[in-house]
Parts: C-alpha cells; sequence; structure tokens
C-alpha cells in the first residue's frame, strides 16, 4: 500500500519545520529492497516509527494525523531520507515530565530497522528542537569538576592522563590496586576497563578499599589529587546503586575523586538515566563498547558513532569514548572529530543538522584505545586541542620502565603538543617520553622514522 499520500510532504522545508520548534528531525541513509518505490518505502518507514502500520486501521482519527511522522526530503541517489517526527510523539515521563531516549529510539531507530521493504537504514544525524533540549537530562557534572578537583583552571584545563587497569581481566585485588598505585604515581586518572566489576577472583568489597588505599598513597607521595572511574554496570537497577553507594562509603571524604563507569550501549539508556539520576553528583563515564555492531562504517543500519555521541550528551554522560579519530586501534578516521566537537561545543554543525545546545553542559570526549605518548601529538594536532580525558591501557602498562614512566610520558607527550615541538627533539630531554620510543618501537618507526639515529647518536 503506498501511503506517500499521509506520510510524505516534500513540499516541507527543513529551514520552517526547524523555525517551528514542534519537530525532532532525523536523518537516514535509507534504500529500499528491490522492487519497491523509494518514496513508497519512505513513507511506509515513517508510518511504521510513529502512527502507521501497513495498511489503514478503522482506529484512526483526525487527531491521530496530526502526530503522524513525515518525510520531507529525499535524494534516493544518495540514499537520503529525512523524516520529522513531532514532538508529541514522544513518551514523557510521568513523575516529571521529561523526556526520554528510549522513546527516542523506538520511534526513530526501532520497528523501521526490520522492516521487509527495507533494504538498510542508518541513522546519521538528529535535530533537537529547543524544547527538547529542555526536556533531556544533560549532564550534571562535567570536565570542569575534573579540573577543579585536580586544582586546575576550570576553563581550558587541559589534557586528563588517564589509564585502563590492564590486563583487562584476571588481577586479583592486591595486584589489581598495585597496578592503580603504580599509574597514579605519574597520572591523574584510572577507569576499570568495561568488564571489571565484582567477579569472584577480585570482589569489589575487597577491591575497592584497596584502590582508595591505593589513593591516598598516591596523592600523599606525588601532593596531587587522583581520579577513579569505577564501573557499576548491572543489569539490576538496585545491584547498579548497591554498588555506587558501596564504592561512594568507601572513598568516604574522598567520594568526590570518584566517577561511575557505565556500559551504556550494551546497557542501554536506562542504565545510563539511573545513574545520572541516582548519582548526580559523580562524573559519569560512559563507555560504548558494543556499539562497533551498529556504528561502523560497515554496518549499514543502526545510527553512527556522531549520533550515538549526540545522544550520549542529552542522556547526561558528562563523557563519552569517541574513539581515537584513526591515531589508536578501533576502527576510526580523523573526521570523527565531529562526534568530540558535537558533545563539547555549545553548538555545532554535524553532517546535516546544526544544532544548538542551550547551555546543556557539555559531554567529554574520551580518547581510548591502542593509544600511547607517540600517537598524542598527532591525535591533538588533529583534534586542534588536548582538553580531553585520554585513557591509554596498553600505552601505559606496556611502557618498559613502569605504569609512573607510562603515565609521565603521555603527560609529556601532550606538553610537547602544547609547545609546538618537534616529538623527536622533545625526547631528548624528556626522558619518559624518549622511553616511549623504546616501549613501543613499531610506532616510532612508523610515525619517526629515522628517530633511532636521532635519540641514540653513539648508536
Ligand atoms: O580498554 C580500552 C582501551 O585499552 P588500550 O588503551 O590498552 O587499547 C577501551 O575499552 C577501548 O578504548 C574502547 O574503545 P573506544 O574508546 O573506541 O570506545
Ligand atoms: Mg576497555
Amino acid at each position: 500500500m503506498d501511503q506517500s499520500n499521509r506520510y510524505a510532504d516534500l513540499s516541507l522545508k527543513e529551514a520552517d519545520l526547524i523555525a517551528g520548534g514542534q519537530h525532532i528531525l532525523c536523518a537516514y541513509r535509507m534504500k529500499p529492497k528491490a522492487g519497491h518505490g523509494y518514496l513508497e518505502a519512505a513513507a511506509h518507514f515513517a508510518a511504521e516509527s510513529s502512527t502507521g502500520t501497513n495498511v489503514e486501521v478503522c482506529t484512526t482519527d483526525d487527531f491521530t494525523k496530526g502526530v503522524d511522522a513525515l518525510v520531507y526530503y529525499i535524494d534516493p541517489a544518495s540514499e537520503d531520507m529525512r523524516i520529522a517526527y513531532p514532538l508529541d510523539l514522544f513518551d514523557r515521563n510521568m513523575i516529571d515530565g521529561r523526556m526520554m531516549m528510549v522513546s527516542f529510539l523506538t520511534l526513530t531507530i526501532g520497528n523501521n530497522q526490520g522492516m521487509g521493504d527495507i533494504e538498510h537504514a542508518k541513522m546519521v544525524d538528529f535535530y533537537m528542537p529547543r524544547r527538547a533540549i529542555e526536556l533531556f537530562d544533560g549532564p550534571s557534572k562535567d570536565i570542569s569538576d575534573l579540573w577543579r578537583i585536580l586544582g586546575r583552571p576550570v576553563k581550558d584545563g587541559g589534557y586528563i592522563a588517564g589509564t585502563i587497569i590492564k590486563p583487562k581481566l584476571g588481577l586479583r585485588p592486591e595486584p589489581f590496586a598495585r597496578a592503580a598505585y603504580e599509574f597514579w604515581l605519574g597520572g591523574d586518572f584510572i577507569k576499570n576497563d568495561e568488564p571489571q566489576g565484582n567477579q569472584t577472583f577480585a570482589p569489589m568489597q575487597q577491591t575497592i578499599p584497596l584502590v582508595y588505599d591505593a589513593m591516598k598513597r598516591a596523592m600523599d607521595e606525588t601532593g596531587e589529587a587522583k581520579l577513579f572511574s569505577a564501573n557499576i554496570t548491572a543489569d539490576d537497577h538496585y545491584e547498579m546503586v548497591a554498588r555506587g553507594e558501596y564504592i561512594l562509603r568507601t572513598f568516604g571524604p574522598d567520594a568526590d575523586k570518584v566517577a561511575f563507569l557505565v556500559d551504556g550501549y550494551v546497557g542501554g539508556p536506562g542504565m545510563i538515566t539511573t545513574a545520572r539520576r541516582q548519582f548526580a553528583n559523580q562524573y559519569l563515564h560512559y563507555h560504548r563498547a558494543g556499539h562497533g555492531a551498529v556504528t561502523s562504517p560497515s554496518a549499514k543500519r543502526g545510527y553512527t558513532a556522531y549520533v550515538l555521541a549526540k545522544m550520549s550528551r542529552l542522556q547526561g554522560a558528562s563523557g563519552i569514548h569517541v574513539g581515537t579519530m584513526g591515531y589508536g586501534k578501533m576502527e576510526g578516521d580523523k573526521d570523527d572529530r565531529a562526534c568530540a566537537y558535537i558533545i563539547e561545543r555549545d553548538s555545532y554543525t554535524g553532517p546535516v543538522y546544526h544544532q544548538e545546545w542551550y547551555g546543556m553542559k557539555p559531554t567529554t570526549p574520551i580518547i581510548s584505545g591502542g593509544m600511547n605518548a607517540l600517537r598524542l601529538p598527532g591525535f591533538f594536532d588533529n583534534l586542534g586541542h588536548g582538553n580531553v580525558v585520554n585513557t591509554a591501557g596498553g600505552g601505559a602498562y606496556g611502557h618498559i620502565d613502569s605504569p609512573a614512566a607510562g603515565a609521565r610520558s603521555l603527560r609529556q607527550a601532550y606538553d610537547c603538543w602544547k609547545a609546538g615541538a618537534d616529538p623527536v627533539e622533545w625526547a631528548r630531554d624528556h626522558y619518559e617520553f624518549a622511553r616511549a620510543f623504546e616501549s613501543f618501537p613499531q610506532d616510532a618507526d612508523k610515525l619517526y622514522p629515522g628517530w633511532r639515529h636521532k635519540l641514540r647518536p653513539a648508536a
């Protein structure tokens, strides 16, 4: 059944829809299955994503039609399909009238992902009107809170040198806490790796007190504040809250130095919002493990990493992983800068839409995945700034001298980039950075050919 007379209106202008402020706009790369007309498939897609189904139903009334989603733009050649969703379609909380991300997703990226007449559809951008920005929680804490704790300026406070406790799994409580202590001697921020939680060989109630003890010793020794991002991910809301409360109780007077890490892609928006609302005083660290299943450029369905990052700010993530833009081990390329800019700026024009954030706090880009000191200068060049949290697991624990030396090499890499210095020159009088060349010789050869000759003239 062709529903394009009801669910499409190509005379609608995007600028008017934006000026009206009553619609959420979504842009997809959509291709219909062979034998289905583009507009017909698009209209069916909009129907299924709002008020309709594959046939007319006798219960539809005039009011219903007022909340239809409408296809307002198509370009079959570039698979560009854009849909306007009336704001009233989206579910609102009973308790406080706020919007929720699950409702946005069940409509805009729900049944439409499995339709028989759609070859594929992937959301590449969305636009939120001012009213919707007002109705999402947004972050309660941001990078300025971390900078303040670290004793830095709350604006442009710079690079936060972090790590992930490695090995990923398999450390018992004492070696785990030792690994934390050794990094903190040189760095700022440590996170649990995304699967680390309450394994039987490292129960939280044994590990967390030891981690706090390690933090205190490292703070005494260095005279600096330290930060720990604890994974509280759990299927059960009560379990997650129990973990969070236990950790805050254990850190007691230093609970401000605790962030909570939530595996937000596998756990879903409910888990992020639970953490955001239950622990509004903590920095909320969104780990996105698993996202590649839908965000990978090779995946033609789901949504992009840009859309994921943008959603995380609405949900209230204080920081989210945005990959390494081709400088690390995970998939990504230089243009993934957009994933950082949309979450950290007051306004930004993405692949399709310009978005104003109307004062919503920023979400920190967390840079992670195969990073080390040698890769950072190029990374900062590409991003254009260093106001990020960076977690380098292998880059710290893989340093040949010690985790503390690994941490220092990361800080020195940032200082090198800030100074606009040549990295190999910089290495001459920055020992830990120089030792990063010896630690990661394959990277050194690739990024700084001839480094051996310059750094070891005698050899
Ligand atoms: O554990 C790591 C990185 O460890 P290492 O530093 O040893 O590579 C993170 O889980 C990945 O960065 C996730 O990827 P992304 O940040 O792209 O979501
Ligand atoms: Mg990890």
